[in-house]
């Protein structure tokens, strides 16, 4: 089994007028493991994940792999409102990606099949991108994330968008991804911790950690006095996880 990705004392702020976005956080991903971050609007989400994707640097603190690799080899991000090239295939969309990560035309070429069917989108990969569907736009962001060769993808809101149906087929996918490689999903649902085969599950609260640990902890701290929400039809490890997150937010949740 390959090393874990850490992080150790990461700081960052956006100008020197503004405080710390976040401000000296430690967090380890494992390898091959389903990671779920939760938090409120602004908490930090997106920069934390930019930062453990490489695509912000940190002000202070590192981010390593406990087994000396190079992390830029090992990293993918999938950005809350991916871009794509209207005009291009789904399969040369992602083969280019794959040339700007530093694949060969012949290897980007060769990983594109693999990428596109571990992402359900095999069917998709002669559709010009303009005619994509948003489930399915996703779906070739994350294959773009994928295609170097990712061990540890960061994921930003993934599921926001997604009905029902959509978010179960998407959980499916980083199931059969989180095989051989570390999925993480930001998210500002709590439905989304209390998927089943999710590990880990993190609240990130103004930039500071207010729990970080196995699922079946996070659920355990479900408190019997907190409210029922009334907009949606939660099922009981979905009521567990809402009720977690209300008593870890100090009652702020909504
Ligand atoms: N590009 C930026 N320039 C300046 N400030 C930013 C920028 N991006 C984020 N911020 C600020 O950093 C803080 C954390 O934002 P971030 O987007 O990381 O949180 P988040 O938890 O992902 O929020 P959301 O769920 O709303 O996307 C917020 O105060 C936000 O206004």
């Amino acid at each position: 089994m390959s090393g874990a990705l850490v992080a150790e004392g990461l700081h960052y702020r956006y100008s020197r007028r503004e405080p710390d976005v976040l401000a000296g956080l430690d967090w380890a991903v494992p390898p091959a493991s389903r990671t779920v971050l939760l938090g409120p609007e602004k908490s930090g989400k997106s920069t934390l994940l930019s930062l453990l994707a490489g695509v912000q640097r940190p002000r202070q603190g590192q981010i390593r792999l406990t087994d000396g690799g190079d992390l830029r080899r090992v990293v993918g991000w999938l950005p809350q409102k991916p871009p794509w090239i209207s005009g291009l295939t789904v399969r040369d969309q992602v083969a280019y990606v794959g040339w700007l990560k530093g694949l060969s035309r012949a290897d980007a070429a060769a990983r594109v099949t693999d990428c596109l069917g571990d992402v359900g989108l095999a069917d998709a990969a002669n559709l010009t991108t303009q005619t994509l569907k948003p489930w399915q736009r996703s779906r070739l962001a994350l294959a773009e994330a994928l295609v170097h060769g990712a061990r540890f993808v960061f994921l930003d809101e993934p599921t926001a968008e997604l009905e029902p149906p959509d978010r179960a087929k998407f959980w499916n996918v980083v199931r059969r991804l989180s095989r051989s490689i570390a999925v993480v999903v930001s998210s500002s649902d709590t439905r989304d911790a209390a998927v089943e085969g999710v590990d880990q599950v993190a609240v990130l609260a103004a930039g500071t950690w207010r729990f970080s640990g196995p699922q079946s902890t996070f659920l355990g701290l479900a408190p019997a006095a907190a409210p029922v929400p009334r907009k949606q039809k939660l099922d009981p490890d979905e009521r567990a996880a809402w009720a977690a997150y209300w008593s870890l937010l100090g009652g702020e949740a909504r």
